[in-house]
């Protein structure tokens, strides 16, 4: 029996339910669930009950005694992992991905590359790195046997295969802390659009939300996520993703004098100026206006009294630098990328493939724009 067939042996007598789906080697994308037959929409393609899942609920008592009150669930489930040396679970773990497999994620890229990040992805990585740091003084101090690298590994399990989960007693904690593990679901890749996924208190169901040919992988949507944090979150970057985003704040905030900034501060527009599939953000919109009218006018529009109009080719000029702008320092990051002598290429080549697709963005944005802006 190879290690998929294990288990689905050891989830079924669990009580996992498959129903025309089964794990396949992808190429890129580790292993992910594909249809063994025709499937229609709307059908169960998967049940996992409550009993299945990995959850505060599971976490061993003589760890939870350990810690303090305060560590996230993540943490926690982290520390469950790495301490675990019974083979309850070995059928499930000889399916995870290895710790090589992580080399994907910027947390463990060395630091020029990292440096090299785009700006938001640089955000999240050091509140991830932050949340790790956290919760690793507060394992290593109740446990101080257990190795770092170790802990890491557990702790990037969890953040890469936890579902939203909520039960009464979760419901008191912070949002974040509502995850749990579960056999089997955890193999779903993620797609921009994706089956559809539900819970109650018996456990887990996943629906089809079309057709699907037989051989068809089966995939779910993680979250209406940018490029950027699908890199930091999970490790890996996508050539087509409807929800992806780019910040702007890097080629606009510099083009702020100290004044302006203070009049979009008390606004509340200061910073976090996006790029979508399909334009600039409102924010975006009210900083770029402080550039290119008079503050009288701006104020106007700020306060929905001019709805902007008049003034919007001129905006729209403004906002094509802008866009130029990012455009140029994608292909500078790109040939800066290029010139790193990185051990793993794989890693380089993901951070060139996470800049192009920023310079793609920003294409399609311009082209656009020149289409449409009024002379
Ligand atoms: C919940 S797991 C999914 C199962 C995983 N492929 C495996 O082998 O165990 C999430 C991980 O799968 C990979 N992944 C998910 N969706 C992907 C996609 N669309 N393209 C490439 N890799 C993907 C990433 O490594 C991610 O961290």
């Amino acid at each position: 029996m190879n290690t998929h067939e294990e288990l689905l042996t050891w989830a079924t007598e669990k009580g996992v339910k498959l129903h025309g789906i089964q794990p396949k080697r992808m190429p890129g994308r580790g292993i992910g669930l594909i249809a063994t037959r025709s499937l229609k929409p709307d059908e169960v393609i998967l049940d996992v009950p409550t009993a299945c899942l990995r959850s505060i609920d599971t976490v061993r008592p003589s760890i939870i005694r350990h810690l303090p009150k305060s560590i996230t669930i993540h943490g926690l489930l982290a520390a469950d992992l790495a301490l675990d040396t019974s083979s309850k679970y070995a059928a499930w773990n000889a399916v995870c991905p290895t710790p090589e497999d992580f080399n994907t994620m910027p947390l463990v890229w060395p630091r020029d590359l990292q440096m090299l990040l785009p700006k938001a992805a640089r955000t999240l990585l050091s509140n991830q790195e932050a949340k790790l740091k956290k919760d690793w003084a507060m394992v290593s101090a109740a446990f101080p046997q257990l190795d770092e690298d170790r802990y890491r590994y557990a702790w990037l399990l969890v953040n890469t295969r936890t579902f939203y989960y909520v039960t009464p007693k979760l419901k008191k904690r912070s949002t974040d802390d509502h995850m749990c593990l579960q056999p089997v679901a955890d193999l779903f890749n993620h797609g921009d659009v994706g089956c559809n996924v539900a819970f109650d208190h018996h456990g887990f169901t996943i629906k089809t939300m079309r057709e699907h040919a037989e051989g068809d992988e089966l995939k779910i949507c993680y979250g209406s996520h940018s490029g950027d944090f699908l890199l930091v979150e999970y490790g890996f970057v996508m050539d087509k993703n409807k929800w992806d985003e780019v910040l702007l704040d890097d080629v606009l905030l510099p083009k702020l004098d100290a004044r302006q900034k203070d009049k979009l501060e008390e606004a509340g527009y200061l910073g976090k100026y996006v790029l979508d599939r399909e334009t600039v953000c409102y924010r975006t919109q009210a900083a770029v206006r402080l550039l290119c009218c008079g503050f009288r006018e701006w104020r106007r529009f700020i306060d929905g009294i001019d709805d902007g109009e008049r003034s919007q080719p001129k905006v729209d000029r403004a906002v094509l630098g802008l866009l130029g702008d990012l455009k140029q320092d994608a292909e500078k990051s790109i040939s800066e990328v290029e010139a790193l002598t990185i051990e793993d290429q794989q890693q380089q080549e993901m951070l060139i493939r996470r800049w192009k697709h920023i310079k793609d963005l920003a294409d399609a944005n311009i082209t656009w724009l020149r289409g449409n802006i009024s002379p």
